[in-house]
């Protein structure tokens, strides 16, 4: 076929969103969604009246898609069966007045509902019947709890028995897949009999499938559902209606309602690039194939600078360059860079304002830094110009979601990456042999609710694919943490929330107001060499190398030599090799890590984490306490 794809229309269900029911209108339409699915609870809860509802999403220029959901009607015994006709009619006035033609039928859940398709087909016969003459529209949706109709198929069967032209099938993928059902056979419904498309992922849990769907639910991409082959049925199936977002989900619930609505809207819009042309008018650029950090920025003043940059020397990095015009500095050890910017009236500035000392900036190797930038704004990402001297290069940012930067450095083979001409760089003093290899990952922490919009983030922008979920006990709560990795390893993120506030990662969200990096790791040759002497180490106890010993099965004297140099170990099945240690924490916000993998071992030693969480309580409180 030759014709240019339209774009398709993007909708979402106010149940995604938080706040009340302007607050939710709002916040869809200024993340640029089309229309909205307004669910009953929404309006019976909302002060205004619907005819209210109905002026507001007009002058957003939001369309209302749906009303739903109109529960337990099909297959009633007399006299509910009467009854449920005369609520639908009251449904009708609302649906007028909201200016919706659309109303949702979800599958009946009552006991005493009839175990008889012709009777529910019946029904709805009826039903779309009356709704046919006031000019609206009936869906059906099978409910995975349903009592008598739980697929998709069952649905169908029951729309085509009753074979009304005001009568269709909605889909959702979450009752689809949550079943471990098929969805392939949607590809060969007529196209135009689907009134309607939910999309949502969830995380795969063992549980009662109606709570999983009540509160565990994601946006596409942000769980592990196969929601990408639904949306491929859908699409072969010739429908052409629009695409809408139902999620049910405690922490939606009580985040940042613009937050979530964008985050609803890049999850919408990568999805559809993903199975592109089909889907997207305008395909997405590709993802940047991604070459490691190249350099992190940390946000200080003068005082800190002068701190840091004595903290940094302890661990062998030296200064390296001067910015031509600005108080920016390039501090180096082997292939890692740390800049620390001290510049006033910049974004680094405003980053110390916010939240101290802190990295404000990392930089990522990219293979293009223009198409990747076009990638981030098509997927609703704002660009970062920073004011530049004379003659000084140009480097395309953008903004992650805790209000950071992320740099786009070319990666241009052999050369110096275009921002060294900045600097005025000082004769190298290599130290031999002992090099810093890279950045090997760099961790963040995050509030509460803030895992799923930053995965999107990594995975939807850059590529990076989500790793399992580790739960790390710290000696004051629980810390969840998921890695977010480039295809070949060669960027690693592991990201960090934790509920509880005395936790590491809590007690950082509080002391820096937010997410950021909390710590950094370094990759090393041999380990100990690369150590030296002047690393300010975190003491691990004794009782960890005796369980070491016994866990692994290794020589007295390589446990010695681990304990000698404060060197925690972990190995994974294949033989693969991880040392790592980890500096005390600076200004009580961020610390360093250098680790050695040998044999291909890809993790972060996540059995080790609980060592280092509590080592670091100790020294936490055993600073309080010399502080008192
Ligand atoms: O959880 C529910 O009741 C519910 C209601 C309407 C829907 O579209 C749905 O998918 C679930
Ligand atoms: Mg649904």
């Amino acid at each position: 076929m030759s014709e240019t794809p339209v774009r398709r229309r993007r909708s979402i269900a106010t149940v995604c969103l938080s706040g009340d029911l302007t607050d939710k209108l709002e916040a869809a339409a200024a993340a640029g969604f089309d229309g909205v699915e307004i669910f009953e609870n929404d309006l019976l809860t909302f002060g205004g009246s619907p005819a209210e509802v109905r002026r507001l999403a007009g002058e957003l220029g939001l369309a209302i898609d749906m009303f739903q959901p109109f529960r337990d009607f099909e297959a009633m015994p007399e006299p509910q069966r009467r009854r449920n006709i005369d609520r639908a009619e009251r449904k009708f006035g609302v649906m007028e007045a909201l200016g919706t033609d659309l109303l949702l039928v979800c599958s009946n859940v009552q006991e005493e509902s009839l175990d008889d398709p012709a009777r529910a087909a019946a029904d709805l016969r009826e039903l779309a019947e009356r709704a046919h003459q006031r000019g609206l529209r009936i869906g059906f949706e099978a409910l995975a709890w349903g009592r008598h109709t739980r697929q998709w198929r069952q649905a169908w069967d029951i729309v085509s028995r009753a074979d009304h032209p005001s009568l269709g099938l909605i889909v959702d993928s979450f009752h689809t897949l949550a079943l471990r059902d098929d969805p392939g056979g949607i590809a060969d419904l007529p196209g135009e009999r689907i009134f309607y498309v939910q999309l949502a992922d969830a995380p795969l849990l063992e549980m009662d499938v109606l709570q999983w769907s009540r509160h565990h639910r994601n946006f596409p991409g942000q769980g592990q559902l196969p929601v990408r082959r639904f949306l491929q049925a859908v699409l072969a199936s010739g429908y052409a209606g629009p695409l809408s977002l139902e999620v049910f989900n405690d922490e939606f619930r009580a985040a940042p309602v613009r937050q979530t609505a964008r985050d609803g809207l890049r999850s919408l819009i990568y999805a559809e690039a993903e199975l592109a042309p089909a889907c997207a008018a305008a395909p997405l650029p590709p993802a940047p194939k991604l070459a490691g950090i190249d350099f992190l920025e940390f946000a200080v003043n003068e005082p800190r600078r002068r701190e840091l940059a004595g903290f940094l020397g302890r661990m062998g990095f030296r200064l390296s360059g001067h910015h031509r015009s600005k108080q920016v500095e390039l501090y180096r050890r082997g292939q890692v860079n740390l800049v620390l910017n001290a510049e006033p009236d910049s974004a680094s500035a405003w980053h110390f304002e916010m939240h101290g000392p802190s990295v404000s900036a990392m930089g990522f190797r990219v293979d293009d830094a223009d198409r990747t930038l076009a990638r981030a704004e098509a997927l609703l990402c704002s660009r970062w110009e920073e004011p530049r001297g004379e003659g000084e290069a140009p480097l395309p940012q953008l903004r992650a979601p805790d209000g950071s930067l992320v740099c786009l450095v070319e990666d241009r083979a052999g050369e110096p990456p275009r921002w060294e001409r900045d600097f005025h760089l000082l004769p190298s003093q290599l130290a031999a042999g002992d090099e810093l290899l890279a950045i090997d990952h760099v961790a963040q922490a995050l509030a509460p609710g803030q895992m799923d919009g930053f995965m999107l983030f990594y995975r939807a922008v850059f590529g990076l694919e989500p790793q399992g979920l580790w739960e790390l006990p710290d000696p004051r709560g629980l810390v969840r943490s998921r890695a977010m990795v480039s295809p070949d390893g060669a960027l690693r993120l592991p990201l960090n929330v934790s509920e509880a506030r005395e936790t590491a990662t809590g007690r950082f969200i509080s002391a820096a107001a937010g997410a950021g990096v909390h710590h950094i790791a370094f990759r090393t040759g041999e380990i100990s060499a690369a150590l030296g002497s002047g690393a300010p180490l975190l003491p691990i106890p004794a009782n960890y190398y005796d369980d070491l010993a016994a866990r692994f099965g290794l020589e007295e004297d390589a446990v010695v030599r681990l304990r000698a140099s404060n060197l925690l170990y972990d190995a994974d099945r294949e033989g693969g090799e991880f040392f790592h240690t980890y500096t005390s924490t600076f200004a009580d916000r961020f610390f360093f890590e250098f680790v050695e993998r040998r044999g291909g071992y890809s993790q972060f030693g996540a059995p080790n984490a609980a060592v280092r969480l509590a080592a670091q309580a100790r020294s936490q409180l055993a600073a309080k306490a010399g502080s008192a």
